[in-house]
């Protein structure tokens, strides 16, 4: 029987590799692209990259990088994909783990094995062979921003609409857009960055969505604007870090309110202010217009809840993506309504053994946390620390719902939101956990 099997080698998947091979655990790494770095990989072989050419991080680099291979220097404080990917290749050529890592190998089924351990199954793209292998552990590191979440249901009239729809994921360049009318829907990072790119060369460019929005920009005060977001200030008392928030809104004056939009719910401050410099400018120029929620469509026409309407050539769907195991059986797992049941966002309760990474939408960059996980994962595989009973973990997965229901809107987007130095800390507490003997005591 194999150790472990890790799935993927994006970022989370390579933070793996590098934890599990320092730790001496012996683990095979299926890649279904050709290379390493997954959805920074523009253009990636293995299709499921969602990076535009234009795409640069919205988390600044120093709370992106590795705690075990720093960024270089000389990078700018937001890179590029392009930069991304080549760190990423630097970071498995540093520590040898190009070799070890299976590129162009899909694992196609993970089943629960009848003596303990899953089974396996891989399909080498080139030749189609399939194989099968025996692991006591397995690591899913998947991704989660790659299956398009389209409106569901569709918007009326939506199938009758004479312009074009695509979704972000499928939005590379801006040549297409030149001279259209184009209507982003949405005020994520991608509709952010989307929406201000096509600004520029379209006829006319539209912005709706469901509420108004915070916006920041990438510095204040000249400091990368989540390190103001994630620092020690802002750890401490939920009122804490609000009020820090509410502070920097008001300082960066980053809102996107008015036009009939209902206002900024306040429990979108805590989740995501979208980063980004131009949007406050482009908007402020009147080169992008804000619309609320599309209602309908009619022809080439698209109406919105206000009673208003415009002429679209193309609506650029910016409405997230699906988290997908295609490996999985529903039995073992299921991410209906995006929520995937899992104690510290890691371990499905009823499956030993079994650990999915980078799971998590921080305030905050994803790799340093996967790293972190993968930690825990090791002291977990190699019986340093222990899990509680399955009672308890389904315990604390219904507590850490409770508190996303409290503190954000209803939506497919804050189900497994985390803060990033809470987030890091809970992690550091599961890996305090001692499962080595206890020494008897005796009393006489
Ligand atoms: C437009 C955009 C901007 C973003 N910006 C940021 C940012 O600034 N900062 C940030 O922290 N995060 C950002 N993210 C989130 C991003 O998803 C993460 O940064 C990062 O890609 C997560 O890494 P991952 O390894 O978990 O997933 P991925 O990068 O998606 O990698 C998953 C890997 O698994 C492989 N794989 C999948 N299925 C299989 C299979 N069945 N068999 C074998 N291999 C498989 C894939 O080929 C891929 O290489 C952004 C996302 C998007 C879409």
């Amino acid at each position: 029987m194999g150790e472990v099997c890790i799935i993927g080698a994006g970022s989370s998947g390579i933070a793996a590799c590098q934890v599990l091979a320092e730790r001496g655990i012996g683990f095979d790494c299926f890649e279904v692209g050709s290379e390493v770095g997954g959805n920074w990989r523009y253009g990636n072989d293995n299709n499921m990259s969602s990076a535009y050419r234009s795409l640069h991080i919205n988390t600044s680099r120093q709370l992106m990088q590795y705690a075990s291979y720093p960024m270089p220097e000389d990078l700018p404080a937001y890179p590029s994909h392009f930069q991304i990917a080549r760190y990423f290749d630097d970071f498995v050529d540093h520590f040898g783990l190009r070799e070890r890592i299976t590129f162009r190998t899909e694992v196609t089924a993970v089943r629960p094995a009848p003596g303990g351990g899953y089974e396996v199954t891989t399909r080498q793209r080139d030749c189609g062979t399939e194989h099968t292998e025996h692991y006591h552990s397995v690591l899913v590191a998947n991704g989660h921003h790659w299956n398009p979440r389209w409106p569901d249901p569709a918007f009326p009239g939506a199938d009758t609409f004479t312009g074009e729809q695509v979704h972000s994921h499928h939005y590379r360049e801006f040549q297409p857009y030149v001279g259209k009318r184009v209507l982003v829907l949405g005020i994520g990072n991608s509709a952010c960055d989307i929406a201000v790119e096509t600004s520029r060369v379209a006829e006319r460019t539209f912005l709706a969505m469901r509420r108004g929005a915070h916006i920041l920009p990438k510095y204040l005060f000249g400091v990368p604007t989540d390190h103001l977001t994630t620092s020690p200030v802002a750890k401490g008392p939920f009122w804490l870090r609000r009020l820090t928030l509410r502070l920097l809104l008001a300082v960066a004056r980053g809102r996107v309110t008015g036009f009939g939009l209902p206002e900024p719910d306040h429990k979108v401050l805590s989740a995501h202010p979208t980063i980004s410099d131009d949007l406050l400018t482009r908007l402020g120029h009147g080169d992008i217009a804000v619309r609320p929620n599309i209602a309908r469509f009619e022809g080439d026409t698209v109406h919105f809840v206000d009673g208003s309407s415009e002429r679209i050539d193309v609506v650029v769907y910016c409405t997230g993506y699906r988290i997908t195991f295609p490996f999985l059986d529903e039995s073992v797992i299921t991410s209906a309504d995006n929520e995937v049941a899992l104690f510290h966002r890691v371990v499905p309760p009823d499956h030993p053994g079994l650990y999915f990474l980078g799971l998590i939408q921080p305030l905050g960059a994803i790799m340093p946390l996967a790293e972190a996980q993968s930690h825990w994962i090791a002291d977990l595989i190699q019986g340093r620390v222990r899990l509680p009973g399955t009672a308890a973990m389904h315990r604390e997965i219904r507590e850490y719902r409770a508190a996303l229901r409290r503190r954000y809107v209803s939506s497919k987007r804050h189900t497994i939101q985390v803060d990033f130095l809470d987030y890091l800390a809970e992690l550091r507490r599961a890996r305090a956990v001692d499962s080595r003997p206890k020494p008897s005591v005796t009393v006489q």
